[in-house]
């Protein structure tokens, strides 16, 4: 059957104010998709842990199922908007373990892919910043991608984004577009996220998109914000500032293509001389 792709579609990023207030939180989150589909927008993402306070502290406590309360009320977002939405991260509870995963719904409302984080936060920047995610989380185990009428769509959350092999497969895998709900700190947000999205958008010569948290000095953990779009060539098109927001970026993929003739390294990659390759399984 032939997958009709449209070389257009329009892309919108919610950088939602977080509270401890579940409730709330899935509240806000639905108005925002709905302000961000009227705006004509097919695809939405949500930020790393929009349901909940980002920390080891709280996973437990906020942790649900899926399916659960807050991927109900993604569904039915999904369904009444008619977009295709990635629903940031919640913490999932599941056979007595703990996960960061990210589910992806279609305009229909089902349930198109769960992504569990493969590469859990776990640093120390002394006098900085310390985090292990580990602590209390368990990674996921496999790759995640989904098809729209417009393109493939790659699905990492967070620290993944800063593992190059994981973006380089899901280009092979012909995907156009990566997205990634993050949460990136006021230490490692100034010196890394807009280059590291930048890095994996050339690497690959696709669009990134990046969802944060509005940024709240008064929680545990403070999120950068500027959550952004990147195009395949590096630049960034769209960029939320710290406060809550909805940013918006036109996808182009006739300019992808260009970019790929102009420029053609994705095709000029020497498989006969080394490879980056996903072991079975590992794919979903
Ligand atoms: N939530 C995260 O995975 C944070 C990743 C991060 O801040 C980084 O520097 O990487």
């Amino acid at each position: 059957i032939a997958v009709l792709c449209f070389p257009e579609f329009r892309l919108a990023v919610v950088q939602l104010h977080v509270t401890s207030v579940k409730a709330d939180n899935l509240s806000r989150a639905r108005g925002l998709v709905k302000e961000a589909a009227g705006r004509g927008s097919q695809l939405v993402l949500l930020p790393e842990c929009f349901n909940s306070p980002y920390g080891t502290g709280f996973f437990s406590q906020y942790a649900e199922r899926i399916p659960g309360e807050s991927t109900q009320l993604l569904s039915e977002t999904a369904k009444e908007n008619q977009v295709y939405l990635v629903g940031g991260s919640i913490p999932e509870e599941d056979g007595g373990k703990l996960y960061n995963s990210c589910t992806v719904f279609g305009p229909d409302g089902e349930l198109i892919l769960k992504h569990r984080k493969i590469h859990l936060f776990d640093i120390d920047v002394p006098g900085k910043i310390r985090f292990q995610e580990s602590e209390t989380l368990t990674p996921g185990d496999r790759l995640s991608t989904f098809q729209t009428p417009f393109c493939k769509v790659g699905v990492g959350i967070c620290y993944d984004m800063r593992f190059a092999e994981l973006a380089q497969l899901y280009s092979r895998s012909g995907c156009q577009l990566l997205v990634y709900p993050g949460a990136f700190n006021m230490t490692t947000g100034p010196a890394h996220w807009e280059l590291l999205q930048r890095a994996r958008a050339l690497d690959n010569q696709l669009y990134v998109a990046t969802a944060s948290p509005a940024r709240d000095e008064a929680s545990s953990y403070v999120a950068w914000g500027h959550s952004s779009v990147v195009n395949p060539w590096g630049e960034v098109i769209s960029k939320a500032g710290p406060e809550e927001a909805v940013i918006y970026a036109d996808v182009d993929l006739q300019y992808l293509a260009d970019i790929r003739q102009q420029i053609p390294v994705t095709a000029q990659r020497r498989d006969d001389l080394y490879a980056v390759t996903s072991l079975p399984g590992a794919a979903s």
